[in-house]
């Protein structure tokens, strides 16, 4: 069963195309990451599927039906990237007001939990860490026994040990069959959850895999040398860009390349070899042949 789906999505905000001809799905009881650089459309398309926004174009669905059709919100949770806490409520408080817009919450203990905020029970949510709010945020999309959950970047801010606790509580509510769509920047934290990965970027849907396929597509090598010949064809070249007497090139396998240099007789000095940023090898992919 689809859960979640868009079909041919656009999405405009004045002369910015935040989204452009997106396809994506979501079965139920699955478990996947939209990863993508800032600005690839993450949230925006997070937006059309839970009913917050229209899409210009396209066809958007949540649970069988229109998102922006209250009937098909009614087993949604949600974390947005910024959330706003009544600061003067207790987490305790919090928490009971939320599972009292649900027919069949968690118990207030089962959330706490899950989430390891026990121990915050009592505090104020104005008094609580950025990471201690956020923990809370996410634990909150759970309150009502959601059979489908979206997490817009869900650990931004927490320390290692809090990350952990909010993964373990993901994967507990995942082991029960449950949805989640969650985005991120970094592939390690999608890596930690989910093994299908959609790549966004542009607005654009760069690749949909699994995780190992993912890294090995983004897992890219930047080799820059000085160079006063041209470059011959060379195997396993990804992307040139020339940054004055500069070559910078892409490729999965900088042992390969630099020995194919030598093979060439290709004069070069000054070569460094370090990996890609996630931004540097998303952009080489956008603008590589295999993505047009
Ligand atoms: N309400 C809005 N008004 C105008 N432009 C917007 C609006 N929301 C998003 N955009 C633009 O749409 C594009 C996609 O933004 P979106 O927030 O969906 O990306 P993202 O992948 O979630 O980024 P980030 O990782 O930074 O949160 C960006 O260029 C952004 O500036």
């Amino acid at each position: 069963m689809i859960q979640a789906r868009a079909e041919n999505v656009s999405r405009r905000y004045g002369k910015t195309l935040a989204l452009d001809g997106v396809d994506f799905q979501v079965r139920a009881g699955e478990l996947v990451g939209l990863l993508g650089p800032n600005g690839a459309g993450k949230s925006t398309l997070v937006n059309l599927l839970i009913g917050i926004r229209r899409p210009t174009h396209g066809r958007v669905e949540l649970c069988g039906g229109d998102p922006r059709d209250p009937a098909s919100r009614r087993t949604l949770g949600v974390t947005p990237q910024e959330t706003g806490l009544p600061a003067s409520l207790r987490v305790g408080e919090v928490i009971d007001f939320v599972r009292a817009h649900y027919p069949n919450p968690l118990t207030r203990n089962e959330l706490l939990d899950r989430f390891g905020l026990t121990d915050l029970i009592r505090r104020q949510t104005g008094g609580l860490s950025g990471g201690q709010r956020r923990r809370l945020a996410v634990a909150l999309a759970f309150a009502g026994r959601p059979s489908i959950v979206f997490l817009d970047e869900p650990t931004t801010g927490l320390d290692v040990e809090a990350r952990r606790s909010l993964w373990d509580g993901v994967r507990a509510f995942h082991a029960e069959g449950g949805t989640v769509v969650l985005t991120s920047h970094y592939l390690e934290e999608i890596e930690a959850l989910a093994r299908r990965v959609v790549v966004l970027a542009n607005g654009r849907v760069l690749a949909d895999d699994s995780v190992t396929a993912v890294r090995g597509l983004v897992g890219m090598r930047r080799v820059s040398l000085t160079s006063p010949v041209p470059l011959p064809d060379l195997e396993g070249l990804v992307s040139v860009e020339r940054a004055e007497d500069r070559l910078h090139l892409l490729t999965a396998d900088a042992d390969r390349l630099v020995r194919a240099l030598v093979a060439h007789d290709v004069p070069f000095r000054d070569l460094e070899v370090r990996p890609t940023s996630l931004e540097e090898a998303f952009l080489a992919l956008t603008h590589s042949p295999a993505a047009a």
